[in-house]
C-alpha cells in the first residue's frame, strides 16, 4: 500500500488515494479514497443516530443479535478467511483460526450482553442507591492490519454488547475485511450506522479522534501512535484503550520439556510472518539447555513452509508490504554488525512459484550469540526473527526480562509449578503463559503494561472500557437540611 500523499499530522480536509497491493504477488489490485473530515463525520452522526435506537434494546435483544451475527461469520469463514489472506498474507490456515477467535468474541459478549448490571445499596432510613451501568455512545475502533478481522471483532463485540455503537477504521494496508463485517452486522440486523466503517491512514484517524461526538477511542497500534492517539483523545477527555506493541521475553528453564518448549517458542515467533504484537522474541534460555534447545528450534525453523499462504500446507507467507520487509531486514543486518549470528533464515525469499516472484517474502531467522543491549534484542522488529540469549540463574533472568518499556507478555516453560507462578507473579507483563505461548481464549484479557498500554480486551473486565456507572441515590424520608 503506498499514500500518494502520507499526510500524518495535518488536520484538515485531505483527499488521499490509497493503491491496494496484495503481499502474495507485490502488484496492486485495488484504488481507495479515504474518508475526508466530512465522511468522518457522516460516519460519526449515522452512528450516533443508531446509537439512540440500540442502547434502549434490553440486553436480550442486542445478545440475539450479536449471536446471529456470529452464526454468519462461522458460515462465511472460508470466504472470509481468504480475503483476509490475500489482504494481509497470512496463511490460510492461522486466517480460519482468526475467524474463529472473532464468532467466539461474538458469542462471548452475547452470553454478557443480558447480565450487565449495577448493585442496590442499603442506606439508613430505609433508603437506598443503585447502580446502573450504562453505554458511552459513539466508540472509535482503530486497527492494525496484523489482525484486521479479529482486531475489529475484539473491539466491536464488547462495544456492541454494552448498548455503544462504533465507527471503525482498518489499517489502509488492510481495508477489505472489515467491510465484510459491517456487512454482516447489517444482516444480523443491528440499526443502520451501528457498526460503520471509515477508510483511510493517519489523517482519517486524527478527525475520528478529535470529533466531539465521539465518547471513546479504542486503538491497536504501535507506541508512537499510541501515543499521538492519547494525546488528541485528552484534549475531549475521552477514555482509551491502547493495545501498543511489545518486546516480550519467554523464558526456558533447564527443567521443561524440552519439545513443548520448541514448540512454544515457534509459536511465540512464527505465526503471521512475526508480525504479532505480543511475540516472545527474547528468548531467555538456560545454559545447561542452550544447545540441545537452539538446534532443535533451527531444525523446525529451517521445515517452515513459505509460499502461497492460499495453500493449504503453506505455513509462511509474505510480510505485508515491501518497505516493512525491507525494515525487518535491516534489523537482521544490523544484529549481524553488533554480533548476533545468524543461525538460520533471515534472506529474501523468491518462492519456486513463479507468480510469487514479486511478493514480500523471507526466511525466517534464528539469532544466536543476543546479548541485551543489542538493537534486535531491545526493539520491536515485527518479523519473524527469534533472538536466543542465554541466562544462569533465575533472579538474573527476571531482571533481565523486565528491563524493558514494553510489558505485553511474557511466558514461562518449567516442570517447576512453584517457579512457574514465582516467576510470572514477577514479569511485569499484562498477558503471562505458562507452559505455551500465544493462545488467546477470549474468556481471557488481553492487554498490556508499562508502554504496552492500557485497557483490556477480552473478558470479562472489558465490559468496563466500554460503559460507566452512573449512581443513584433515592430518599425514602424528608430532606434533612442545613439550612
Ligand atoms: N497490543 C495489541 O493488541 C496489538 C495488536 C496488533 C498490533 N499491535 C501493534 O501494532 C503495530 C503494528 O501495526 P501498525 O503498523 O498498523 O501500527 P500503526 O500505529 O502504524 O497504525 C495503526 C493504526 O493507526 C492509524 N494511525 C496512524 N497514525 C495515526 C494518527 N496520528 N492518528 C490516528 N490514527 C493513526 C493507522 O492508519 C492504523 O489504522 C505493532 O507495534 C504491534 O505490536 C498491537
Ligand atoms: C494473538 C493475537 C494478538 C494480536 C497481536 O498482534
Amino acid at each position: 500500500m503506498q499514500s500518494l500523499s502520507e499526510t500524518d499530522g495535518l488536520i484538515m480536509f485531505i483527499l488521499e488515494i490509497y493503491l491496494l497491493f496484495i503481499p502474495i504477488l507485490g502488484r496492486v489490485i485495488a484504488t481507495f479514497l479515504c474518508s475526508g473530515e466530512k465522511e468522518v463525520d457522516l460516519a460519526v452522526q449515522s452512528a450516533k443516530a443508531a446509537f439512540k435506537i440500540w442502547r434502549k434494546k434490553s440486553g436480550m435483544e442486542r445478545s440475539r443479535i450479536l449471536l446471529e451475527a456470529a452464526r454468519i461469520i462461522r458460515e462465511r469463514k472460508d470466504e472470509i478467511a481468504t480475503v483476509e489472506t490475500i489482504n494481509n498474507g497470512k496463511s490460510v490456515f492461522e486466517a480460519r483460526l482468526d475467524i474463529d477467535t472473532s464468532w467466539q468474541c461474538l458469542e462471548y459478549y452475547a452470553g454478557l450482553a443480558a447480565s450487565m448490571g449495577g448493585e442496590h445499596v442499603q442506606l439508613p432510613g430505609g433508603s437506598f442507591g443503585y447502580t446502573r451501568r450504562e453505554p458511552l455512545g459513539v466508540c472509535v475502533g482503530i486497527g492494525a492490519w496484523n489482525y484486521p478481522f479479529q482486531i475489529a471483532s475484539w473491539k466491536s463485540a464488547p462495544a456492541l454488547a454494552c448498548g455503544n455503537a462504533m465507527v471503525f477504521k482498518p489499517s489502509p494496508f488492510t481495508p477489505v475485511s472489515t467491510l465484510l463485517l459491517a456487512e454482516i452486522y447489517t444482516e444480523a440486523g443491528v440499526p443502520p450506522g451501528l457498526f460503520n466503517v471509515v477508510q483511510g491512514g493517519a489523517a482519517t484517524g486524527q478527525f475520528l479522534c478529535q470529533h466531539r461526538d465521539v465518547a471513546k477511542v479504542s486503538f491497536t497500534g504501535s507506541v508512537p501512535t499510541g501515543k499521538k492517539i492519547m494525546e488528541l483523545a485528552s484534549k475531549g477527555v475521552k477514555p482509551v484503550t491502547l493495545e501498543l506493541g511489545g518486546k516480550s521475553p519467554l523464558i526456558i528453564f533447564s527443567d521443561c520439556d524440552i519439545e513443548n518448549a520448541v514448540r512454544g517458542a515457534m509459536m511465540a515467533n512464527f505465526l503471521t510472518q512475526g508480525e504479532v504484537c505480543c511475540n516472545g522474541t527474547r528468548v531467555f534460555v538456560q545454559r545447561e539447555i542452550l544447545d540441545k534447545f537452539t538446534e532443535e528450534v533451527v531444525k523446525q525453523t529451517k521445515k517452515i513452509k513459505i509460499g502461497d499462504p492460499l495453500e493449504e500446507d503453506t505455513r509462511m507467507g509474505p510480510l505485508i508490504n515491501r518497505s516493512h520487509l525491507q525494515h525487518v531486514l535491516g534489523f537482521i543486518e544490523q544484529a549481524k554488525n553488533e554480533g548476533a549470528k545468524v543461525l538460520c533464515g533471515g534472506d529474501l525469499c523468491v518462492p519456486e512459484d513463479p507468480k510469487l516472484k514479486d511478493g514480500y517474502y523471507m526466511t525466517p531467522c534464528v539469532l544466536g550469540n543476543c546479548k541485551d543491549g543489542m538493537t534486535c534484542v531491545k526493539e520491536e522488529i515485527f518479523g519473524p526473527v527469534m533472538s536466543i540469549l542465554s541466562f544462569d540463574t533465575e533472579a538474573e533472568v527476571l531482571e533481565r526480562a523486565n528491563d524493558t518499556n514494553f510489558g505485553l507478555a511474557a511466558g514461562v516453560f518449567t516442570r517447576d509449578i512453584q517457579r512457574a507462578h514465582r516467576v510470572v507473579a514477577e514479569l511485569q507483563a499484562g498477558v503471562c503463559y505458562i507452559n505455551n505461548y500465544n493462545v488467546s481464549p477470549v474468556e481471557l484479557p488481553f492487554g498490556g503494561y508499562k508502554m504496552s498500554g492500557f485497557g483490556r480486551e477480552n473478558g470479562r473486565v472489558t465490559i468496563e472500557y466500554y460503559s460507566q456507572l452512573k449512581t443513584i441515590c433515592v430518599e425514602m424520608g424528608d430532606v434533612e437540611s442545613v439550612f
